[in-house]
């Protein structure tokens, strides 16, 4: 009954959001970005700025102006990124910085070493993320979504957030965007076993942490309103995409993928104009606490919105990543 309960039916959820995700891209084309403003002089870290939606996110941020710090655990992969996008944009720049988001140790010294540089950060997009990896655990002994996706962001964001309030002002704030997606739609927050200890589906762990970045969203951005700072934080949703996400997914179900994909699938710039919006566009000025959809404001899972629950993950990542509660 458990195995129905947290295996199957996890998996079946997640499906079924992909077909309606899907159903709407077959009648929807994606969203066309408006003219956006110059951002020369503004500083982003890019998570999972690599390649896929992360790589598109760097590249127009930097064309835009911006000095981008693409963070990841892929050095090769990262140099070589900035490396392109220095090649390509005459305006801003790009520089890759190591960090493993499985590893609290890893991010703490990110942040330490960004810190010494002594730089603003105005922009932080937590995009970096996987799928349906199997069973494993982080080094803290975390499960790897729940970390990856969500638990690590949580302290980067957190580490952070007295620089992003004061690179902030009043008509021009600093903005965190958090990558979200539709799976949360299906995703339940198991509070007693948030590391899927007692019956592991991997399905039901990636829609787990996917929910838990929109309630975190929706938290901070209401404790930063209360505070009255110049920061602003919106979750994003960039629909299906075609990138190396799907690389876990079983063989059947990536030959079954494939043609799919090349028919109804976003390219990586697509999917990532949701995220360059939630940055950059002058119409989210100011603007937090969304939940954005193909370039407009949609609603999230009804479980997303429940305080309770919002103030309960809050604490109790707290304390997984030994933070004091603000
Ligand atoms: N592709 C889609 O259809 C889709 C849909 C909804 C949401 N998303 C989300 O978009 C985000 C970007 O994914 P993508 O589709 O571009 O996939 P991708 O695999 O191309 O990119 C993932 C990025 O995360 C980085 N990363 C992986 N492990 C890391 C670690 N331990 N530390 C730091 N960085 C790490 C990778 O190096 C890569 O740059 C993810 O959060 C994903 O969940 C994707």
């Amino acid at each position: 009954m458990m195995w129905l309960q947290q295996v199957v039916l996890p998996l079946i959820r997640l499906y079924m959001c992909g077909i309606k995700v899907l159903l709407y891209q077959m009648f929807n084309r994606s969203f066309t970005l408006p003219v956006l403003p110059t951002q020369n002089g503004r500083v982003a870290i890019v998570t999972g700025g690599t390649r896929g939606m992360g790589l598109e996110t760097a590249r127009r941020l930097a064309s835009l102006g911006m000095h981008v710090i693409i963070a990841g655990n892929e050095r090769e992969e990262g140099t070589e990124a900035a490396r392109k996008i220095n090649e390509e944009s005459h305006e801003g720049r790009a520089e890759f910085m190591f960090m493993d988001l499985t590893s609290l140790k890893s991010v703490k010294q990110f942040v330490q070493t960004f810190r010494n540089r002594g730089l603003p950060l105005h922009v932080l997009v937590n995009n970096a993320g996987t799928m349906l990896i199997s069973e494993t655990q982080t080094e803290d002994g975390f499960e790897f979504h729940f970390c990856l996706n969500y638990l690590g962001h949580f302290l980067l964001t957190n580490l952070l957030l007295d620089l992003l309030k004061r690179s902030g002002r009043q008509g021009c704030c600093s903005r965190v965007i958090n990558m979200s997606s539709a799976t949360h739609f299906s995703g339940v927050l198991q509070m007693d076993d948030l590391n899927r200890r007692i019956c592991y589906s991997s399905h039901g762990a990636y829609s787990q942490s996917k929910l838990a970045l929109v309630l975190f969203t929706y938290h901070l951005q209401e404790q930063l309103t209360a505070g009255g700072f110049p920061v602003t934080v919106n979750a994003v949703d960039p629909g299906m995409v075609d990138t190396a996400l799907y690389d876990n997914l079983s063989s059947l179900a990536k030959l079954l993928k494939r043609p799919v994909a090349k028919i109804l699938f976003r390219t990586p710039a697509e999917g990532a104009s949701v995220t360059v919006y939630a940055a950059a566009a002058s119409e989210m000025e100011g603007v937090g606490g969304c939940y954005l959809y193909n370039g407009e404001k949609t609603q999230s899972s009804d479980l997303s919105y429940d305080p309770e629950l919002q103030v309960e993950l809050w604490k109790k990542s707290c304390e997984l990543v030994g933070l004091q509660e603000a």
